[in-house]
């Protein structure tokens, strides 16, 4: 058995609430995601997918447990490390947060900037590189209102990998989109995860998203693994589920999937 990428063990965390009050976000999670998974966490509103899922590059700190990405432990390094430790983990968005005052280019060039040691010329070549990747090189001196919901996101893409990471987390990333950018942008996000063997973690209430996209997949309940199962098995391997989101994702997943073997007898 390989070692995970990524191993979140015992990890908790609680929010203090205005009111004083103490709010259970995560709890308990243990969670391991392989090299090349693209992982998904589903769960109803509140669950606590979005807490968990920024536990992963410690945007937000657990109060208890461990983070450990390409054999690094985040939670055990000082503030200095764990800022080089970030380049190896990308992130993306619902909402894109691209900077409005820059370009494109600059946008992507941002996190190369502030970390420094490249010179300009490089910079640019890996700009251009990340940008024919989401293929926007035409949009370099665009600025992102001149940009579409989904353009905005590639753009958010190619910011994301820019440093080269081992890993990419998506929050929400095609909420704000409609359903054909959808597909296109999930279409990207296998190619980066298939070219590049980027290992990508994506929180969606989207079950076809998830469906589409995903080999692994967590069911988050009250900030807690309800349980984890394999997508796309071969026909006999799917073990009865046992939450009702589980049960709803396996069916859309089983449907998707007689959908494309009826496409490709038609193909045939
Ligand atoms: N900084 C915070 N302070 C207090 N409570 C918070 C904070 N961040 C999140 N929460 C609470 O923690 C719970 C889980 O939030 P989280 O965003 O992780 O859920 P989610 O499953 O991603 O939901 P959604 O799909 O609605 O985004 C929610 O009840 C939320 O209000």
């Amino acid at each position: 058995m390989t070692t995970p990428l990524i191993r979140i063990e015992h990890a908790s965390k609680t929010f203090t609430l205005p009111d004083g009050g103490r709010f259970d976000a995560v709890r308990d999670v243990t969670l391991d995601v392989r090299e090349g998974d693209i992982f998904g966490l589903i769960g109803k509103s509140g669950a606590g997918k979005s807490t968990l899922l920024r536990l992963f590059n410690l945007l937000e700190r657990p109060d208890a447990g461990a983070v450990t990405v390409a054999g690094r432990e985040l939670t055990a390094l000082s503030k200095h490390d764990l800022r080089g430790a970030r380049r190896n983990i990308g992130m993306i968005f619902q909402q894109f947060n691209l900077l409005q005052n820059a370009t494109v280019f600059d946008n992507v060039a941002f996190p190369l900037r502030i970390h420094g040691g490249q010179g300009a010329e490089q910079v640019a070549v890996r700009v251009k590189q990340c940008l024919e990747l989401v293929e926007l090189a035409a949009k370099a001196d665009s600025y992102p209102a001149q940009l579409s919901g989904g353009q905005k996101q590639r753009v958010a893409i190619a910011r994301a990998l820019a440093s080269g990471p081992a890993v990419l987390l998506c929050d929400e990333p095609t909420s704000a989109l409609d359903a054909e950018t959808t597909r296109a942008l999930l279409a990207t996000l296998r190619d980066i995860n298939r070219r590049l063997g980027v290992t990508i973690v994506i929180v969606s209430h989207e079950l076809s998203v998830l469906a589409e996209i995903c080999n692994r997949v967590a069911v988050i309940e009250d900030g807690a693994i309800a349980e984890e199962f394999a997508l796309n098995q071969p026909a006999g391997h799917n073990a009865p589920r046992k939450t009702a989101l589980g049960r709803e994702l396996a069916a859309f997943n089983a449907a998707s999937a007689l959908a494309g073997a009826h496409q490709e007898l038609s193909y045939a």
